[in-house]
């Protein structure tokens, strides 16, 4: 590591080296520094003690997948699913833009821990970057500092990342991916996804590359647990792609009638899942991460109460909007005030752009989280009941129905689509193929990763159920039809009655879905359009689009597995 840490000096040529261990002294000294130059913009210490807001340069909000590269020697290993360069070309393209990009400034060496330190399931990274910013959000988000070290030091293998904000310039910028070197060169922006490399180039990416051949699975999904009335508890993960209600699916707070009869959902993560097939073949799985990096906008005391609870001290805004006392401030906060400052410092104008960006985050450590799940930091991880995949889709897709087995479960979360959304720049509301909610995240060819994932079916493993959810369908009046929330408490208890084989069904071509009386709705008022389109199923739409999903699995050419083609093919001809 050392060898490393000097030969990237070399190249960047900071004035000083700093190696961060994770101290309380250490955060102080370099939030003292962040306050002095206007990095961080401390909030009101009555109402959020110890926060910060950061607002971002304008043009870096974002995820970038048009920059973002997965460099394996083969192209056809990145797939079309993954913007590809050869190693030697990306690394010499962006080698360029990194010498001497850390003149005059501090280089931070960040080890770091994906997981609780003491589980197996866990893997090291170190990232060196030159943003102080970079190094008070993976203090958050990861097991950063001494412990992490120590682990590296005895296993000897780590992943090996390098950022530089350089000049924030979108023509200088490139998030490249190295799987095979497992190694990560990040440059030109300082945002979330882009720049806190633990995170969506780490635990997604690299990760996903390394699981394949070592047998796990590292997914973009959050992780619950649910516990009913008689104290039995099952946990579920759930893709969904980014900014389509992960964190908050993760944090519900169950219904009135339901939290008086006992029911209690856990939080054991919101965004990235390891898991792994244990001793007695059921997968059980990690969070690797330690914090939420949580989207502003929408959060709120009645949708997502657990959050809002996190938010009340030690965290950190990045590109919301501000009160006149100080306060943060985002569209849908819900708590009676009003902003002054938008997420760009200039006076809140509601003509001109929002106070908060679309994409404005919070990041807050997952143990101040009223929900957080003691089973989160157990090393074994927890077993897993059910997979959830779902999608934002205002049309076709109904709230929710069952895979009928683990191959067509597959083929369920290949063929996800969903509107795009704020979390990466590019246009909002298109609707795109996003496999398993890893469009943007899986580290190799994704024809490779469903051969993978039908390889769980073994005879041994017993593996969990999976369903698909939409809790965004629209009526005609392009308003939501499903309440969503706290209500998806009920779509998940019917899940578990599935599992237990208690709770009913009926069959369709797409899958199972609940019949009338299936799903609790006590307390729901639901028009004759709403259950309709949140329980129906409609045969021509579905033609429609199993034509389309067949084109799209088509793109993937002869490496797509024949054991899903075969599923698809079955449900275009039930579909007839
Ligand atoms: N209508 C509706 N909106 C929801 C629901 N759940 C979440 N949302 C909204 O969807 C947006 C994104 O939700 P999140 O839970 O932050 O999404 P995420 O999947 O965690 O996003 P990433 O952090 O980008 O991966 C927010 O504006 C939420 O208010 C729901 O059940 N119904
Ligand atoms: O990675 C980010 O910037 C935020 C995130 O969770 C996502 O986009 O899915
Ligand atoms: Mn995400």
């Amino acid at each position: 590591m050392n060898a490393w840490v000097a030969e990237v000096a070399a190249l960047t040529r900071p004035d000083r080296v700093h190696w961060c261990d994770g101290s309380d002294a250490e955060n102080a000294e370099l939030v003292r520094r962040m306050e002095a130059d206007g990095t961080l913009i401390r909030l009101n210490e009555q109402t959020h003690p110890n926060s910060f807001l950061h607002r971002s340069d304008p043009d870096d909000v974002a995820r970038v997948e048009h920059l973002t590269f997965v460099c394996t020697p083969e192209r056809d290993d990145a797939g079309p699913n993954n913007h590809w360069m050869a190693p030697a070309e990306a690394h010499a393209k962006i080698d360029a833009l990194f010498d001497g990009c850390m003149e005059g400034r501090t280089m931070y060496v960040i080890p770091y821990c994906m997981g609780p330190i003491d589980s197996p399931l866990s893997r090291c990274g170190v990232e060196i970057t030159d943003s102080p910013y970079v190094v008070a959000n993976m203090r958050i988000m990861t097991r950063m500092g001494a412990p992490a070290l120590a682990r590296i030091e005895k296993e000897g293998s780590f992943v090996k990342g390098l950022h530089s904000t350089g000049e924030l310039d979108p023509n200088r910028r490139f998030i490249m991916h190295f799987p095979a070197e497992l190694t990560i060169k990040s440059y030109g922006s300082g945002y979330g996804g882009n720049a806190l490399l633990g995170k969506k180039c780490h635990a997604l990416r690299i990760a996903s590359y390394q699981a394949r051949s070592e047998g796990w699975l590292a997914e973009h999904m959050l992780i619950l647990g649910i516990t009913n009335p008689q104290g039995e508890t099952h946990h579920i993960a759930a893709a969904f792609p980014s900014a389509c209600g992960k964190t908050n699916l993760a944090m519900l707070i169950p219904p009135e009638g339901y939290l008086k009869d006992g029911w209690k959902i856990t939080t054991v993560g919101d965004d990235i899942c390891w898991m792994r097939p244990g001793k007695d073949g059921r997968l059980y799985a990690i969070n690797p991460e330690a914090g939420f990096f949580g989207v502003a906008p929408g959060t709120s005391k009645k949708s997502n109460p657990n959050a809002l609870a996190c938010l009340q001290r030690d965290a950190i805004f990045t590109n919301v909007g501000v009160t006149a006392d100080n306060q943060p401030w985002w569209e849908g906060i819900g708590n009676g005030l009003t902003p002054v400052t938008d997420w760009r410092g200039e006076p809140y104008d509601a003509d001109k752009r929002p106070a908060a960006h679309p994409n404005s985050r919070f990041t807050v450590s997952a143990r101040s989280c009223p929900s957080y799940s003691p089973e989160a930091e157990n090393p074994e991880g927890v077993p897993i009941s059910a997979i959830v995949f779902g999608g934002r889709r205002a049309s076709l897709v109904p709230l929710v129905f069952e895979a009928r087995d683990w191959t067509h479960g597959v083929l369920v979360g290949a063929a996800m689509g969903s509107e795009t959304t704020a979390a990466a720049t590019g246009a909002v509301g298109v609707m795109r193929r996003d496999p398993m909610a890893m469009k943007p995240f899986c580290g190799y060819n994704f024809a490779d990763y469903f051969s993978h994932w039908l390889s769980f079916d073994n005879g041994s493993n017993k593996l969990p159920k999976i369903f698909h959810v939409n809790w965004f369908r629209k009526g005609d009046d392009g308003t939501f039809l499903w309440p969503g929330f706290g209500d998806n408490l009920r779509v998940l208890e019917w899940m578990i009655g599935r599992v237990k084989g208690e709770a009913g069904a009926v069959e369709t071509p797409i899958g199972n879905l609940p019949a009338a009386g299936d799903l609790n709705l006590d307390g729901v008022e639901l028009g004759e359009e709403a259950r309709a389109k949140l329980f129906g199923f409609e045969r021509d739409g579905w033609k429609a689009e199993f034509d389309s999903i067949g084109e799209y699995l088509d793109t993937y050419g002869p490496r797509m597995p024949q054991a899903l083609k075969d599923e698809q093919r079955r449900v275009v001809e039930s579909l007839d």
